[in-house]
């Protein structure tokens, strides 16, 4: 059945009237409502609501860090709703790749360690071209055996975002990843987002508040109380406040 409906490809990653309830009768709080959204290969996806829309809930279910209540969540072929906890380890390991607002590197370890720190986790062969590359796209390579704690925020966040990108996972997700960043640090990083996609066909979903990140995408998506409600594609920051100020209205 996985990805049956799909003759081809299906996409990178997608939902079928995905629900997820928090507590019980009396206290259920509906953070996601049916909410059916495909992300396409290659694309570059921001997921945009007012607080409290269910956009990190989203994130963690498309991601494996949290389970649906009902529907279903692919990650290409893979319905992910049926794995057991050790297949879902192992796949997020394996086919995901994570950035999140605070960089989670061990301090203890350098940058090029930190880079590399999932790969050996996952006892993989490291590709040196790709690393590399993606290296000097981020502009790390003088700053490889640098600690985190003698890096910049942003050059920080580029070690993680290197990290995330090394093992070419299927989907990069990305929870407000310029978050903790200056604006300019957070340009480069969102810059270097966008490149992956359009120059390397990595498909990127990234969790934001900020129309100014958001329009970075290919597509924005727009949630309101756990609901698909909007999509804009090749946004501006304008298009994105405008909308994002008629959903909250
Ligand atoms: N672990 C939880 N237990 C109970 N309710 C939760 C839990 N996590 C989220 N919620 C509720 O689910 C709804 C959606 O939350 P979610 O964090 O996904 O929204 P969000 O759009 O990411 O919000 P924000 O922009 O403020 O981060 C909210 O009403 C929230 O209070």
């Amino acid at each position: 059945m996985a990805g049956a409906q799909y003759t081809q490809a299906p996409p990178a990653a997608y939902t079928r009237d995905l629900t997820k309830v928090y507590g019980t009768s009396g206290s259920a709080v509906h953070a996601l409502d049916g909410v059916s959204v495909e992300f396409a290969r290659g694309a570059f996806t921001a997921i945009m609501g007012p607080s409290g829309s269910g956009k990190s809930t989203l994130m963690h279910c498309l991601a494996g860090l949290d389970t649906a209540t009902s529907g279903t969540v692919h990650l290409g072929r893979t319905d992910i709703t049926r794995l057991k906890d050790k297949e879902l380890t192992r796949l997020r390991r394996d086919r995901i790749g994570f950035i999140f607002q605070s960089f989670n590197l061990l301090p203890m370890l350098t940058a090029e360690q930190n880079i590399l720190l999932p790969a050996q986790i996952a006892k993989r062969t490291m590709d040196r071209e790709r690393f590399d590359r993606i290296v000097d796209v981020v502009g790390l390579r003088d700053r490889l055996d640098h600690l985190p704690s003698k890096l910049s925020g942003g050059q920080q966040q580029r070690v993680a975002v290197a990290r995330a990108l090394l093992g070419a996972p299927e989907v990069v997700y990305a929870d407000e990843p310029t978050g903790n960043l200056d604006s300019r640090s957070g340009a480069e990083v969102l810059a270097f987002l966008r490149d992956s996609a359009a120059n390397m066909g990595q498909t990127i979903v990234m969790v934001t508040h900020d129309p100014v990140a958001a329009a970075y995408a290919d597509r924005v998506v727009f949630l309101r109380d756990g609901r698909l409600v909007d999509e804009v594609h090749a946004p501006t920051a304008e298009i994105v406040l405008d909308r994002l100020v008629k959903l909250e209205s």
